[in-house]
């Protein structure tokens, strides 16, 4: 039997009179890389919102794991198991980049506030554990050099790859990435591409929004597209490039990023 990471059903959003999703399901496999794609106000980073408990759905069904969970706030979420990145990089900026990560690995820890004040064995000891795993993902993201850096001080490709490293640091069971690639250039997107590659070999589960159709044909194991809010298609990247309604939402956006047939097909 498959086993199913994320499963929702039903999500409908709307801001005032704008439908911006109606309906709205999807179900990702663990080990898939997921993309979610669709023309500029599509609803892709609502979802996004939803999903992670920045904004309240009106109506949805959400299980992670096979557990229900209920995205009412972007903490319980993170608990829960789903860890995610955004398309604006959202890091502590006078904090080195080891400190970051190590922020994102205290969302698994025990010891509180008191062990904290206290600095009790049990405290040391598991800062000692935080930092080791921090400095370890920051090798694995590709960027250990820089552990003591600011973040601000690190190049928009490194931020981004510290980004992932701190939502790695909270052993999600899934992690949103949105919009990875955006504002990187042509070595920078081969590079992250590999390190998405090399999380999905490790057997973890990705949902990606990403502008970059090229980037979403060559890595996803399957892809939803949406427009105007709504589910237009759902399945492999080489299916849906060739799927009308997706071919129409893309050339009635007039959209420069198209999924040209042919173009990134899945090896
Ligand atoms: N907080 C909000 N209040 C009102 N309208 C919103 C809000 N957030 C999104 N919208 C509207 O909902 C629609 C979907 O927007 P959304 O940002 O989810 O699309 P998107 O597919 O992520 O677009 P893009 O690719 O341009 O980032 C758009 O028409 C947008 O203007």
């Amino acid at each position: 039997m498959a086993d199913i990471v994320l499963k929702v059903a039903g999500i409908s959003k709307r801001f005032g009179g704008l439908q911006a999703l109606s309906d709205v399901g999807l179900t990702i496999e663990r080990g898939q890389v997921y993309g979610l794609i669709g023309p500029n106000g599509a609803g892709k980073t609502t979802f996004f919102n939803v999903i992670t408990g920045l904004y309240t759905p009106d109506s949805g069904s959400f299980e992670l794991a096979g557990k229900p969970y209920q995205p009412t706030a972007v903490h319980e979420v993170a608990r829960a198991g789903i860890a995610r990145t955004f398309q604006n990089i959202r890091l502590f900026a006078e904090m080195t980049a080891l400190e970051n990560v190590m922020v994102g690995r205290h969302v698994r820890t025990h010891s509180g506030l008191l062990g904290a004040i206290f600095r009790t064995g049990g405290f040391k000891e598991e800062e000692r554990q935080i930092t080791e795993r921090a400095r370890e993902l920051l090798e694995y993201v590709g960027i250990a050099k820089y552990a003591d850096y600011k973040a601000r001080t690190l190049s928009y490709g490194d931020q981004r790859r510290l980004e992932i490293a701190r939502a790695l640091a909270t052993d999600p069971q899934l992690i949103a990435l949105d919009e990875p690639a955006a504002g990187m250039n042509a070595t920078e997107k081969v590079m992250l591409r590999e390190l998405i590659d090399r999380i999905r070999k490790d057997n973890r589960t990705i949902l990606l929004i990403e502008h970059d159709v090229k980037l979403v044909m060559g890595l996803c194991d399957r892809v939803t597209v949406l427009d105007y809010g709504k589910l237009i298609a759902e399945g492999t990247p080489y299916d849906v490039q060739r799927n009308e309604k997706v071919i129409e939402a893309y050339l009635g956006h007039s959209h420069t990023n198209a999924p040209a047939k042919g173009e990134g097909d899945a090896a």
